[in-house]
């Protein structure tokens, strides 16, 4: 089914409920978060970019250096708890969003969905495109590749039970075997949305229990 035909058999189901992404730096939180926003018709935010704003503009790096990590976390808290009294959104959160149990009581006002992709893929993408952005990944030395699948390899064995908490989830690895596809590499920013529609859907039944929601 077309990621179009998909939105508007789910999109009235939704009720305006917002959409949060929830993964591991490097995951596409942002870039697939984008594409579902715009065939939901919702707006997009990303609350790295709402708390930059908050900040004067300030980049997260900075952020982190200048206020240190519980700042930019408590600013975070507050951008999900303002976020969690809006309807018609799709939050693209920052990957350690998940670690504070208050932040799932704002995103539980919506609908959050685990993107779920290897650690070999997200170092491939992040060591792509640089850590300088960030500060939880940034090293000046060694193999880029190396470091950031050690860090990520650290903070996801950290994290993954709090990403569990999410409504769905979306495993790149078990959607590029029922694809047919030798690793994640092929799955699109598009088929992904696509997916993630999908399981929103079948979260959606299961809610409501299939007696009340037909699709
Ligand atoms: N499905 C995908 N296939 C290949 N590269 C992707 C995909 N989704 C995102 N990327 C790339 O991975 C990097 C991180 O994506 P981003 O959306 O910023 O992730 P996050 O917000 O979860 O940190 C970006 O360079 C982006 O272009
Ligand atoms: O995983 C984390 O703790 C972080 C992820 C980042 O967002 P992305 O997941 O968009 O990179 C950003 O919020 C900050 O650097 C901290
Ligand atoms: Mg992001």
């Amino acid at each position: 089914m077309s990621l179009k035909n998909k939105s508007q058999e789910i999109e009235p189901y939704l009720s305006g409920r917002c959409i949060y992404l929830v993964g591991m730096m490097g995951s596409g939180k942002t870039t697939v978060g984008k594409v579902i926003s715009q065939v939901l018709s919702y707006s997009f935010c990303d609350s790295d970019s709402l708390i930059e704003q908050e900040v004067n503009g300030t980049p997260v790096s900075d952020i982190f250096q200048l206020h240190g990590e519980g700042f930019f976390r408590d600013k975070e808290t507050q951008i999900l708890q303002k976020l969690s009294r809006m309807h018609r959104i799709v939050v693209s959160t920052g990957g350690g969003a998940v670690t504070r149990p208050i932040n799932w009581k704002y995103m539980h006002s919506g609908i959050s969905v685990w993107l779920d992709v290897p650690l070999e893929a997200l170092a491939k993408r992040i060591s792509a495109v640089g850590t300088k952005s960030r500060p939880l990944l940034h090293s000046d030395s060694g193999d880029a590749y190396r470091n950031a699948y050690k860090r990520l390899s650290t903070l996801l064995e950290e994290r993954s039970e709090a990403y569990a908490n999410a409504n769905a989830r979306i495993s790149l690895q078990n959607m590029a075997a029922r694809l047919g596809h030798r690793d994640v590499t092929s799955l699109s920013p598009v088929i992904i949305a696509i997916e993630v529609l999908g399981q929103i859907e079948n979260y959606l039944r299961d809610e409501e229990g299939t007696s009340t929601v037909t699709f």
